[in-house]
């Protein structure tokens, strides 16, 4: 559905001393930086899969995401999505495609979202009726009758992006790009934009790729990771197997029955916190069920699970050795 090889974007920088001088000198000698946005990458997305876009500010992601829904040429390589080349901009590639970035809108500010609605029927050529099933269908799953005649702006960020994402799915794209779906959004609206994007992808068998600055999302979300740093790709494989190679470690969380001070918990693993009734101990893999063991036998549990290590820390780590890798120079292997 998705191929991208050697992909490179440059970006042209107008770079300009400071100081009047220079910036009255820079009128006449412009001089240009050139900045690698995108720097070589490849990979094969199948129709049906929902991918994560992973990596830290300014890595390409939303370059990538541009320019695989055509909005920006390559500078190199080929992309293609759903057998057509993004940058022709052909109709019937525009019309099986979305891009939706959650810091920028496209409902009408003064306008009701069924307005913005509207406009992308007759954008798109959506048949009325099909349109009145679709819009009937968002409105029922994304839980928005209410809001929909009023004016955008009197909507809540939350409610605003529910009807962004109808807006975006009037006619039914089969490849969603979505960017940042649920910055800013509070615990239970992420949750809900979340399981509707899971919805549609297996409602429909949608192509979705995925960049977040959530882990839950991605977690919640994408068995296959991408992730890209300084505009080359680190790792591309399934998530859990990322976890597992930045940090095999286990999360021993326990609930306990009493007080228990930390000399008697260091007995039994590495203390990454504890309070509250709840501790949580760190192990090796492999010394998971002897440690488990040890906790149930030497201290009141109430309960206990097995976790793996948090994903924003795996991310932290992983952006952590790439970052050392490049600053050694030593040309390392990438993980993937
Ligand atoms: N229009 C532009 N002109 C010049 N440089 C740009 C432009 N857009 C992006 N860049 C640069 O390209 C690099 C990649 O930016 P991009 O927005 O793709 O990153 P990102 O991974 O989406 O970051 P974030 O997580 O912060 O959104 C950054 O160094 C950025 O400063």
């Amino acid at each position: 559905m998705i191929s991208v090889r050697g992909l490179r974007k440059i970006y042209r920088v107008h770079k300009r001393a400071a100081g009047l001088k220079a910036a009255a000198l820079s009128l006449f000698r412009r001089q240009y930086t050139e900045v690698a946005a995108v720097d070589g990458i490849s990979f094969e997305i199948a129709a049906g899969e929902r991918v994560g876009f992973l990596g830290p500010n300014g890595a390409g992601k939303t370059t990538t995401l541009k320019v695989l829904s055509g909005l920006l040429h390559p500078s190199g390589g080929q992309v293609s999505v759903g057998g057509r080349e993004p940058r022709k901009r052909e109709d019937a590639f525009l019309k099986s495609i979305m891009l939706v970035l959650g810091q920028k809108q496209q409902l009408l500010w003064d306008l009701p979202p069924s307005e913005t609605f509207e406009l992308n029927r007759a954008i798109y050529q959506v048949p009325r009726d099909e349109y009145a099933r679709t819009l009937a269908e968002l409105v029922e799953l994304l839980e928005i009758g209410d809001l929909i005649g009023r004016p955008s702006r009197q909507l809540s960020l939350g409610e605003r992006m529910k009807c962004e994402l109808a807006a975006a799915l009037i006619h039914h794209p089969k490849v969603l790009f979505l960017d940042e779906p649920t910055i800013g959004l509070d615990v239970s609206m992420q949750t809900t934009i979340r399981r509707f994007i899971k919805d549609y992808n297996e409602r429909y068998g949608a192509t979705l790729i995925l960049t977040s600055h959530y882990m839950d999302d991605v977690a919640a979300l994408c068995p296959r990771v991408i992730v890209i740093d300084k505009g080359r790709i680190s790792f591309d494989g399934k998530l859990e197997e990322l976890v597992r190679r930045i940090r095999p470690d286990k999360r021993v969380v326990l609930r306990l029955g009493g007080h228990v001070d930390v000399g008697r918990l260091s007995a039994v693993g590495t203390v990454v916190r504890h309070g509250n009734g709840e501790a949580v101990l760190q192990v090796g893999h492999e010394d998971v069920s002897r440690t488990v063991a040890h906790a149930l036998s030497a201290l009141p549990v109430k309960d206990l699970t097995v976790e793996d290590a948090p994903l924003e820390e795996v991310m932290r780590e992983l952006f952590e050795q790439n970052r050392a890798m490049t600053a050694r120079k030593d040309g390392g292997e990438p993980l993937s």
